[in-house]
C-alpha cells in the first residue's frame, strides 16, 4: 500500500517528540540507569499509595507502591507494554489478521492505545482528511464523529444503507460518479476514505453483514479506500459468532479499526485502542506525543492488571455477560415498543449495541416533540436530525437508548412517548 497518498501535510510534518523519545529510552533502559535526563516529577512525592480495588467476581485488583509509582507516572506514547501486548494477542485472537504476518512497509499490523476510540477517531481524521477531501459514509451516523470531521472542511459523501448497513451496489454508483465526472463537486478530490460503524451502528442499530463486508472490501481495494471500522459495539452482539470484523478480511493493509472499552469495562476510564498497519498508527503515535502525551498510566494499570488476571477466556466471559444484559434490555424496550407505539411509529430490532431507532408517524421533525413536549414529561431521547449530515435537515426519527434505565423505567418513558405523540397529531 502506498499510505503516503492518504496522509495529509499537518501529519506527514509529525517529526518525533525528542523528549518523549528519551522518556522511551528511559522506560527501556535497566534500573541501573541514572536519569537526569526526564522532567518527571518524583513519585515519592505522590500522596496515593497504594489502591485495592474490588472485582464483580469477588477478587480484587492490588496496586502496591512500587506499582503505583510506576502508575502514577509518565508512560509510553503507544501505551504501557504489558497492556499492549495483552491487546495484540486479543486481536490476532479475535480477528487473525492477514496483516500481522506483513513487513511494516506492507502495512504490519500494529496498535496503540487512545484515549477512549474518541480521540482515536480524531487523531486517524486528523492524519487523513484534508479541506476539500470527500469522506464516504453512511448517514445517520454517530454525531460525535461527525463533529470531529466537519470543521476539517471536508465533504461527508452518504451512502444509501439499510437495515442490513451500507448497500455495496449503491457504494459502487456513488465512486462512479467521480468516474463519469457526475459528482456533487466534480473537482473535489476522488474519496479515499470510507468511515463505518459496523454492529450495532449509531443511532441506527443496524449491522453489517459478513457478505456485505467481503463485497463492500472489494470495493476499497477496487478504489484504493481505506476503511475506518468504528467498532465499540462489536462486543455487543447479540449473536454469536460474531460477524467477522474489516480487520479479519485485510489483505491489503486498508483498515483502521478503533475498540472501546467503554461499552464493556468503564467509559470512564478512558481507554480505546487503535489497530491497523504500521506506517498509519506510528504517525497517530507522533500526534499523540505532543497532544495527550499518553493515555492515563493509571487507567492502562488499573485495566492491565484485571485482564492479566482475567486472561482472554475471563474478558470474553465478562463480555458474554455483558452482552445479555444488553440483549434482555433490547427485548424490553422492543416489548415496550409493541405495547404503546404500534401504530404511531416503526422500528427495527437491532442485533447488536444499545439503541432503538425510532420512526415517528405523522411528525416530520422530533425536535419539538423530544426536546420540549417529551422532555415536559421528564422523559428525554435523542431527535433524529443530531444523527444528519446537515444537523438542520427534519427528522422524524429519535434514537432511543436502552443501556441505563431498568425495563419498567423504560416502559414508563415508551408510554409517556406515546402520550406526547397522540397530543401532537
Ligand atoms: C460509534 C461511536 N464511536 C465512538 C464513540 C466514542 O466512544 P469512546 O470509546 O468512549 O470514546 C461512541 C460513543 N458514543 C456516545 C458517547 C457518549 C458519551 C457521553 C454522552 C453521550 C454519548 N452518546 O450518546 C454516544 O452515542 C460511538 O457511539
Amino acid at each position: 500500500m502506498n499510505y503516503s497518498r492518504f496522509i495529509t501535510a499537518v501529519s506527514a510534518a509529525r517529526k518525533v517528540s525528542k523528549i518523549r523519545e528519551l522518556t522511551e529510552l528511559t522506560l527501556r533502559s535497566p534500573k541501573s540507569l541514572i536519569s537526569m535526563a526526564g522532567g518527571s516529577p518524583n513519585p515519592n512525592t505522590f500522596p496515593f499509595k497504594t489502591a485495592s480495588i474490588k472485582i464483580g467476581d469477588g477478587t480484587t485488583i492490588t496496586i502496591g507502591e512500587d506499582l503505583m509509582k510506576r502508575a502514577l507516572q509518565y508512560s509510553a506514547s503507544r501505551g504501557i507494554p504489558e497492556l499492549l501486548s495483552w491487546l495484540n494477542d486479543l486481536q490476532k485472537s479475535l480477528h487473525n489478521p492477514p496483516t500481522a504476518s506483513y513487513s511494516p512497509e506492507k502495512g504490519k499490523m500494529s496498535l496503540c492505545v487512545t484515549t477512549g476510540s474518541q480521540e482515536g477517531l480524531s487523531k486517524v481524521f486528523d492524519m487523513l482528511v484534508n479541506p476539500g477531501d470527500s469522506i464516504l459514509l453512511d448517514a445517520p451516523t454517530y454525531s460525535g464523529n461527525m463533529a470531529a470531521l466537519l470543521p476539517l472542511g471536508c465533504n461527508l459523501i452518504n451512502i444509501p444503507s439499510d437495515r442490513d448497513g451500507i448497500i455495496p451496489q449503491a457504494l459502487k454508483e456513488v465512486l462512479s460518479r467521480w468516474r463519469t465526472g457526475t459528482a456533487a463537486n466534480p473537482n473535489s478530490t476522488f474519496p479515499k476514505l470510507l468511515y463505518t460503524i459496523p454492529n450495532g451502528s449509531n443511532p441506527t442499530g443496524t449491522s453489517l453483514t459478513m457478505e456485505r463486508k467481503r463485497e463492500i472490501y472489494q470495493i476499497a481495494r477496487d478504489y484504493d479506500l481505506l476503511i475506518i471500522e468504528d467498532d465499540p459495539y462489536y462486543f455487543l452482539q447479540f449473536q454469536k459468532p460474531w460477524t467477522p470484523s474489516f480487520l479479519s478480511m485485510d489483505v491489503d493493509g486498508r483498515v483502521i479499526r478503533t475498540d472501546s472499552m467503554s461499552k464493556v469495562l468503564s467509559s470512564g476510564l478512558r481507554i480505546g485502542f487503535l489497530t491497523g498497519p504500521e506506517p498509519l498508527i506510528d504517525r497517530i503515535v507522533l500526534h499523540i506525543q505532543t497532544s495527550t502525551m499518553h493515555t492515563s498510566t493509571f487507567s492502562q494499570v488499573m485495566l492491565s492488571q484485571l485482564l492479566h488476571q482475567w486472561g482472554e477466556g475471563g474478558f470474553l466471559k465478562h463480555v458474554d455477560s455483558v452482552a445479555e444484559f444488553y440483549r434482555k434490555q433490547r427485548n424490553a424496550m422492543l416489548a415496550s415498543a409493541e405495547k404503546w407505539l404500534t401504530g404511531l411509529a416503526d422500528w427495527h430490532c437491532p442485533n447488536a449495541g444499545m439503541f432503538l431507532w425510532i420512526k415517528i408517524h405523522g411528525i416530520s421533525d422530533t425536535h419539538q416533540l423530544i426536546m420540549e413536549k417529551a422532555f415536559k414529561k421528564e422523559v428525554l431521547f435523542v431527535p433524529g436530525k443530531a444523527f444528519n449530515i446537515e444537523s438542520s435537515e427534519p427528522s422524524p426519527y429519535i434514537r432511543a437508548s436502552f443501556s441505563v434505565p431498568s425495563p419498567e423505567q423504560i416502559d414508563q418513558g415508551l408510554r409517556l412517548l406515546a402520550m406526547v405523540i397522540k397530543e401532537s397529531i
